[in-house]
């Protein structure tokens, strides 16, 4: 059987990951794979309540995460560990990077309960109860703050996280560099600065180089 493949994308507010996600769903679905896309915060019922919650009430840089890990555990119970069970291809628009980048170095939240709520949450789910589950392949859009600003400025109403200033995004670039370096090969790093085409001309290329998707499909699908 197919083996379940878990790809997350994360990135500043703004840094352009969603344009992006449902042009590699495609590619995968072109080589016959099942693809199950999903988000984070959210991605099930109660995590969409979570999720809410999360983008629009007052609260704490605990209470935050604690919401945030709930939400995770359910999701990962309820949606994505069947998929990868079932062998597809997990695409998620965030996941527990973001929770080390916005909670941890853009509110200074402790990393050390972090890293707790992440072992707690992401153990006991697969045929080994002792795996945390993390993405295989971690797609970061890295971009600086102000491009992000500039293009969010023109593109919606801001929610909480969308609505801080440039020196908290500044501290989550920050705390997304240190998740890469210190995960090099989960990590692939995007220059999101770049136009719409050359941006997924990298993320297809991020893909064929682990051999992710066949080398034909490298400069496929950069349209929107
Ligand atoms: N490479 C690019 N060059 C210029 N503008 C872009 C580029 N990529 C995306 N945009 C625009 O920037 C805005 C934010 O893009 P998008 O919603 O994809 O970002 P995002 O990373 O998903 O943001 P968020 O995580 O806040 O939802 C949109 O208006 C989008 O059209
Ligand atoms: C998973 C996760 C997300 N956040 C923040 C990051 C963003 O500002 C929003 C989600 O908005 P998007 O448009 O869907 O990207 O939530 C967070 O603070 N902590 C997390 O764990």
């Amino acid at each position: 059987m197919t083996q379940g493949l878990f790809i997350s994308f994360e990135g500043i507010d703004g840094a352009g990951k969603s344009s992006h996600i449902a042009a590699l769903a495609q590619a995968f679905r072109d080589t016959g794979r099942v693809v199950t896309l999903t988000r984070e915060p959210g991605g099930t019922p109660l995590a969409e309540k979570l999720r809410e919650m999360l983008l629009h009430d007052g609260m704490d840089a605990l209470t935050e995460a604690l919401l945030a890990f709930a939400g995770r555990r359910d999701h990962l119970r309820c949606v994505i560990e069947p998929a990868l069970a079932r062998g597809e291809v997990v695409l998620c628009d965030r996941f527990t990077d973001a929770t080390f980048a916005y909670q941890g170095a853009g509110r200074g939240f402790d990393r050390q309960v972090l890293s707790y709520l992440e072992q707690l949450v992401q153990t006991g789910l697969a045929e080994d109860p002792q795996r945390l589950r993390n993405p295989d392949v971690t797609i970061w859009f890295d971009v600086p703050p102000r491009v992000a600003a500039q293009r969010l400025a023109a593109a919606r109403t801001p929610d909480r996280f969308e609505a801080q200033p440039e020196a908290f995004f500044e501290r989550v670039a920050q705390g997304y560099a240190d998740r890469a370096v210190a995960d090099p090969e989960r990590f692939a790093r995007i220059d999101s600065s770049r136009d719409r085409e050359a941006v997924a001309a990298q993320v297809m290329e991020a893909m064929r180089t682990r051999g992710l998707l066949g080398a034909d499909l490298a400069g496929a699908h950069t349209h929107e």
